[in-house]
Parts: C-alpha cells; sequence; structure tokens
C-alpha cells in the first residue's frame, strides 16, 4: 500500500475529572490524532500520548507535532510498504521519540488490518475476544477519599485497583484500602516518586498483598529497582524506565521487575510491543497495557493489544465514560463487570465519529505525497 497523506489534528478535549498523580493534576487533554490514508482513499488512525507537560515523559504534544511534521511524515508520505512493520524500520534511524513514531506506526497498523479485512487485534496475533481489565485511581487527599472512590470501582466490576502514590499519602491508604476490601486484586503506583533511602517504607506494602508497585523508583532507572527488588516481596512492575525491547531485556536480566506495563507510545508503537511481548511470554514475565488517558481511538490500540497472550493481568484500559462524557469513536469502550469484548469490525474495529473528532479539533495540517509542503487550516 502507498502511504498518501498523513492528516494531523491538534485535539483538546476536557476529562470528566481531574487525575492526580505524584506530579500534579490534568484535567485538559490537548492531544495529537493521526489519520494515515492510501491510494485508494482508506483511513487508518493513530493517538499521540504525549501530554502537554513533560512530567511522565521527555515527549510533549509540541515535540510530537514537530517531529510527526518535520522528521517523521517527510520519511514516510508517497511510500510503498508492505507490512506495518516497515515503518519502524523506516523510522530507524531517528533517535527515541517514541510517542512521535507510535502515533503513525498505530494508524497504519490500523489501515493495514482493514485493507486485509482483519481485525487489528488478528493482525496483531491476539487470541481473546473478551479483555479483563482494571482501573487507576489518582492520588486521593485523604484514605477515606480513597476508599469511596475504590469502592464505585470494585462496584462496577472492575478487576484490579490501581492507586496512585506519592510520599505522606502511602502506606496509611492502601492499610485503610486493603482493611477495606480485603480480597480485591490491588497494586499501587509512585510514578518514581521514592528512592533508595525510602526501602523500609515500601518494604511495609509487602503486609498488604499488592499484586505490584509499580515504577516507585527513577524514571530512568533500572539498576536501583533491581536492589529494592531484592530487599521486598511485592513484585516491582516497570513502567516509566521500559522504552524497548532492548530496555526489557537489561531490566530482566537484573532483575529490576518481575512484571511490565507496556504502553504502546512509550515503546514507539505496535511492533516493538509485539517484540517486547513474544520475550516476555518466552521469559515468564508477565505484562498488562498501561494507559495515558487516551481518547476512544488510541483506547482502541490498547484494547487490540491487550488480546495478546502474555497480557496475562488486568491493564488501565477503562471504558471511555470513565474519561469522556462524550468519546470520538462509535460505539464506545465499554467496561462491564470488568471485560471488554474485543470488536470485530476491521481494524481497531470502533467508528471514528468525524463530527466529534471536528468538534474537538483545534488546527490540522496535511502531509501529502504530491505536494512538498504541508496545508494548514
Ligand atoms: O487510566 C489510564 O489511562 C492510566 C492512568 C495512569 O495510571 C497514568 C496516567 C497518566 C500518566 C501515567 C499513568 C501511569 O500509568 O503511570
Ligand atoms: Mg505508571
Amino acid at each position: 500500500m502507498k502511504i498518501q497523506e498523513i492528516r494531523m489534528r491538534h485535539m483538546e478535549m476536557r476529562m470528566k475529572n481531574p487525575f492526580t498523580t505524584s506530579f500534579g493534576t490534568m484535567q485538559d487533554k490537548p492531544f495529537l490524532l493521526i489519520e494515515v490514508k492510501d491510494e485508494e482513499g482508506n483511513s487508518g488512525w493513530g493517538e499521540s500520548v504525549a501530554f502537554q507537560h513533560p512530567w511522565y515523559a521527555e515527549e510533549t504534544v509540541g515535540t510530537n507535532a514537530h517531529m510527526i511534521r518535520d522528521i517523521l511524515s517527510p520519511l514516510l508520505v508517497g511510500k510503498e510498504i508492505s507490512h506495518p512493520d516497515e515503518v519502524s524500520e523506516i523510522f530507524g534511524g531517528i533517535r527515541r521519540n517514541n510517542m512521535a513514531k507510535s502515533a503513525i506506526e498505530g494508524a497504519v497498523w490500523d489501515l493495514y488490518a482493514k485493507r486485509n479485512k482483519m481485525t487489528l487485534a488478528e493482525a496483531l496475533g491476539g487470541t481473546k475476544d473478551k479483555i479483563d481489565v482494571g482501573i487507576s485511581i489518582g492520588v486521593q487527599d485523604s484514605a477515606e477519599d480513597m476508599v469511596e472512590t475504590v469502592r464505585g470501582f470494585v462496584g462496577e466490576g472492575y478487576k484490579r485497583i490501581k492507586m496512585k502514590i506519592k510520599p505522606g499519602a502511602d502506606i496509611s491508604i492502601v492499610r485503610a484500602v486493603r482493611e477495606a476490601f480485603p480480597d480485591v486484586p490491588l497494586m499501587a503506583d509512585a510514578n518514581s516518586a521514592y528512592t533508595l533511602d525510602d526501602t523500609d517504607l515500601l518494604k511495609q506494602l509487602d503486609e498488604f498483598n499488592l499484586t505490584m508497585i509499580e515504577q516507585p523508583l527513577a524514571h530512568d532507572d533500572i539498576i536501583d529497582h533491581a536492589e529494592l527488588q531484592k530487599a521486598i516481596e511485592t513484585p516491582v512492575c516497570l513502567d516509566e524506565s521500559i522504552h524497548s525491547l532492548e530496555d526489557v531485556k537489561k531490566a530482566v536480566e537484573l532483575g529490576s521487575c518481575r512484571i511490565i506495563n507496556v504502553k504502546i507510545g512509550r515503546v514507539g508503537g505496535l511492533t516493538e510491543s509485539k517484540k517486547i511481548h513474544d520475550y516476555c511470554m518466552e521469559k515468564g514475565i508477565p505484562l498488562w497495557c498501561g494507559g495515558m488517558l487516551e481518547s476512544g481511538i488510541g483506547r482502541a490500540h490498547n484494547v487490540a493489544l491487550t488480546t495478546l497472550p502474555n497480557f496475562i493481568l488486568p491493564g488501565d484500559t477503562a471504558g471511555s465514560s470513565r474519561y469522556w462524557e462524550e468519546d470520538i469513536i462509535e460505539p464506545e469502550v465499554v467496561a462491564v463487570d470488568g471485560e471488554i469484548t474485543v470488536p470485530t469490525g476491521y481494524g481497531i474495529g470502533y467508528e471514528p465519529d468525524i463530527a466529534k473528532i471536528e468538534k474537538y479539533t483545534v488546527d490540522q495540517e496535511v502531509f501529502a505525497a504530491e505536494t512538498s509542503g504541508s496545508s494548514r487550516g
């Protein structure tokens, strides 16, 4: 297929509720939506998961717009490709900028699956027709607030509850939730808020039977996490530290974690996610699919990836209504009793709702094969 055109939309949506991590609070969600068209007029859709500010990763909406406009699109438009795996080869000479690469690569995967009359899940080698999902709850002001918030989501049937923690809002909160819900699968995510000096404190989490502690130490570390994992019983899961299969291999060899959170954008796309999947399956390292507060387009990609067999643990892909008054796909992603039924339509399987997409588009740029420049407006 020929990559005829790449359309980049600058979107602005606002989440129903603010979401707080150890770094701060987000509610407005500017992001980039990518539509890749082939020579027959078929479209594939992808989403950049970069945030406005570089608190979680170094990439931002602004750096992604630059990379997609000035560096990545020129490498791809006009090219003839036979499989989406070729996109990561074409982008191979560009260092990092994984979320920007992934936004385009994801759209090409959707396009490829549609042209070949397959679901994206099938194109990836997925095997499940339903996926188990959990929920990620932001940092709460008090243990009581966390217990009540957890109660609501346990009532909705989510299969695993993840609580964001930070220094000063950790042990007492986890204890209160564990006492209130003795049997619910629970985990905590620190988004890099601790250091090895906090080992004694993190060890206190061992008594709460957490499924894992996610990214307790520095965002770029795999050495200290290995030391921490030796000192505590709770399995360590890496999020921020993992950008590639190479990172995964090193973390697994060093014993830095026992579980990995795969975010498609963070590792540079679905092709790299699949490689990580296959390696971890062989090594007996369970995976789950993380979230970046995506719109329906990115969410649909997460659903498809989670159908691969080694995505054993429930991920963060909650239903659309957890985040949005209205989503930009039809139907929305719906979680019932902690399960999402994988759609059977071709490609991502959910229809992009163009009217809603237009409503939240504040600017768009088109990079086309025939013209050398871009049009904006
Ligand atoms: O519900 C989601 O999409 C995931 C929520 C979440 O935990 C998160 C949200 C934004 C940035 C980082 C993270 C994380 O997994 O660390
Ligand atoms: Mg995380």
